[in-house]
């Protein structure tokens, strides 16, 4: 049987550089090692909103719009359009027509991690947040160091099961069927405040069910927070009077 490589041995001046191979085909994605961000890569984010054909495509926008709540991102900034680059979009992932939008990549690129988060802890340094609400999965990425920064506590709401201690439970609604997002009893207290951070908002219906949960037990949400925004899905029409800030839609 033949072997398929995983690395590109090159020599330059005596020094080896091993560069990986990466394969991708259809909507099954075989990732050998994922690509440094900074190596232009034919998927990386120039389109956004999944839930579309795969084929249509439209340019990069940032945060500019009058109707989004709050938003005071500089569009000539340009950590923006480096954060917005370092996210990868692969196409038919999970399934046929979703535009996956992978922040693994951007992960992959320090600079790009630390913008990101140093342009919400910019916003919120100030706010006199107590709590950080992160969503699993990746929610629990981008909160814990917006936490540390600004001097409030991380609280994680998870999926249903996975926490030890009595909970609160809210059932939300996906595009198919329902799932439920839970918060340990204590973890929280009235009149706290706190901010919801997820890596993204397609329908809205995961942040409404963190914000409801939180309101439920007295905490005062002041605004959530994600690193991209799929507006095609108008999520935040569902977020009711609470302000959402994004970096990428
Ligand atoms: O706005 P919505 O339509 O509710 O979708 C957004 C949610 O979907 C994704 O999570 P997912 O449910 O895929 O879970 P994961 O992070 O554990 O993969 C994403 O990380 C958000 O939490
Ligand atoms: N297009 C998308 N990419 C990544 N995560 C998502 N969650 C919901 N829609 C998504």
């Amino acid at each position: 049987m033949a072997t398929i490589p995983n690395s590109l041995v090159l020599k330059i001046s005596g020094a080896k550089i091993v560069l990986p191979i990466n394969y991708h085909s259809g909507n099954s994605v075989k990732t050998k090692l994922l690509p440094n961000p900074k190596t232009p890569i034919a998927s990386t984010r120039k389109t956004s909103p999944i839930y579309r054909p795969a084929n249509t495509t439209r340019p990069l926008q940032q945060i500019k719009s009058s109707h989004m709540a709050a938003q005071i991102v500089d569009s000539a900034d340009n950590r923006i359009s480096r954060i917005s680059s370092s996210i990868r979009v692969i196409p038919d992932f999970p399934k046929p027509g979703i535009m996956f939008q992978d922040i693994t990549t951007l992960l992959l690129d320090p600079n790009a991690f630390k913008d990101t988060i140093d342009l919400f802890v910019e916003r919120y340094k100030d706010k006199n947040i107590n709590v950080v609400a992160g969503i699993e999965a990746r929610g629990f990425i981008f909160g814990p160091p917006i936490a540390l920064a600004i001097g409030a506590k991380f609280v994680p709401m998870r999926k249903p099961k996975k926490l030890p201690g009595e909970v609160i439970s809210e059932e939300y609604s996906l595009e198919y069927g329902t799932d439920t997002m839970e918060m340990h009893v204590g973890a929280v207290q009235a009149g706290e405040r706190a901010l919801v951070v997820d890596d993204l908002i397609a329908t809205g219906g995961t942040l409404s069910a963190a914000i409801r949960l939180l309101e439920r037990v007295g905490v005062v949400v002041v605004e959530c927070a994600c690193v991209i925004e799929l507006p095609e899905l108008k999520g935040r029409n569902r977020l009711g009077d609470k302000p959402l800030f994004v970096l990428v839609s």
